[in-house]
């Protein structure tokens, strides 16, 4: 593991967006040999993904040989409302860059048969080689996608009820209004971001920090437990 510290996020940004092209570039992706990239959501990539679209327009980037996988997306949150993965990750990024929209996938949380969305969409990022380079948040709890505390480090892409705190981190986005966050989401595992070539994870914020300090300074033993109890704890609780 490689611990960067920039000053500000807006170097984090800058550093991560920088690193993630040459990364592409690199790779020298063509139609038959693509390169593949797994995309969070939240607010710590957002900068990210400004400097991305800047790039792109300065001609310095082409995404149309590179295939996204998004981490995660909601349960029953309509594709176009604006606080879906699916809305985010277009307004964000995708409506702004060069790629073929026949290469972006995102779970989708209002498929019919969640279980068999969640193997289809494991089994597809398996056909085209893995991921090679998976760009990550973390939640305050040290989450990373929806893989709330308690996930296996061997789980895959599947469906998660979400932890209280993340319900009321998210509920910023949803009006303030904890009853409007969605219950549930499909998350890619541990597993499949570990999967990855390179995993690259912003942290931004002081309220990122003990997060960050139990992932580089001690193995994730006594405070998961913690956490593992107040969420299942927080299963039970009701709004
Ligand atoms: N599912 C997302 C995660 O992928 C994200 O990393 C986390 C932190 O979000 P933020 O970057 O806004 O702090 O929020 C949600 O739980």
């Amino acid at each position: 593991m490689k611990l960067i510290i920039q000053e500000t996020p807006t170097e984090v940004a800058d550093y991560v967006a920088k690193y993630v092209i040459d990364k592409i570039n690199a790779a020298k992706p063509t139609a038959e040999k693509p390169y593949i990239l797994g995309l969070p959501t939240g607010s710590s990539p957002v900068q990210v993904y400004q400097r991305l679209i800047e790039h792109h327009k300065a001609g310095t980037v082409s995404f149309k040989n590179v295939i996204t996988f998004n981490m995660d997306e909601y349960v029953g949150l309509p594709e176009d409302h604006p606080q879906s993965y699916h809305s985010f990750m277009k307004h964000n990024l995708f409506d702004h860059i060069d790629i073929n929209l026949a290469n972006v996938n995102i779970l989708n949380g209002n498929a019919t048969d969640l279980q068999k969305e969640c193997e289809e969409y494991e089994a597809k990022i398996k056909s085209v080689g893995g991921v090679d380079l998976f760009l990550g948040g973390i939640g305050t709890d040290g989450h990373i996608a929806f893989n709330e505390p308690g996930s296996s480090l061997s789980s895959t892409t599947r469906i998660k009820t979400l932890a209280d705190d993340t319900i009321i981190a998210n509920a910023r986005f949803f009006d303030g209004d904890v009853k409007k966050v969605p219950r549930m989401a499909l998350t890619v595992g541990v597993a499949t971001v570990m999967a990855a070539k390179e995993v690259v994870i912003i942290i931004t914020g002081a309220h990122k920090a003990f997060a960050l300090y139990k992932a580089v300074e001690e193995e994730a033993t006594g405070e998961l437990r913690v956490k593992t109890v107040k969420y299942f704890k927080g299963l039970k609780s009701t709004w």
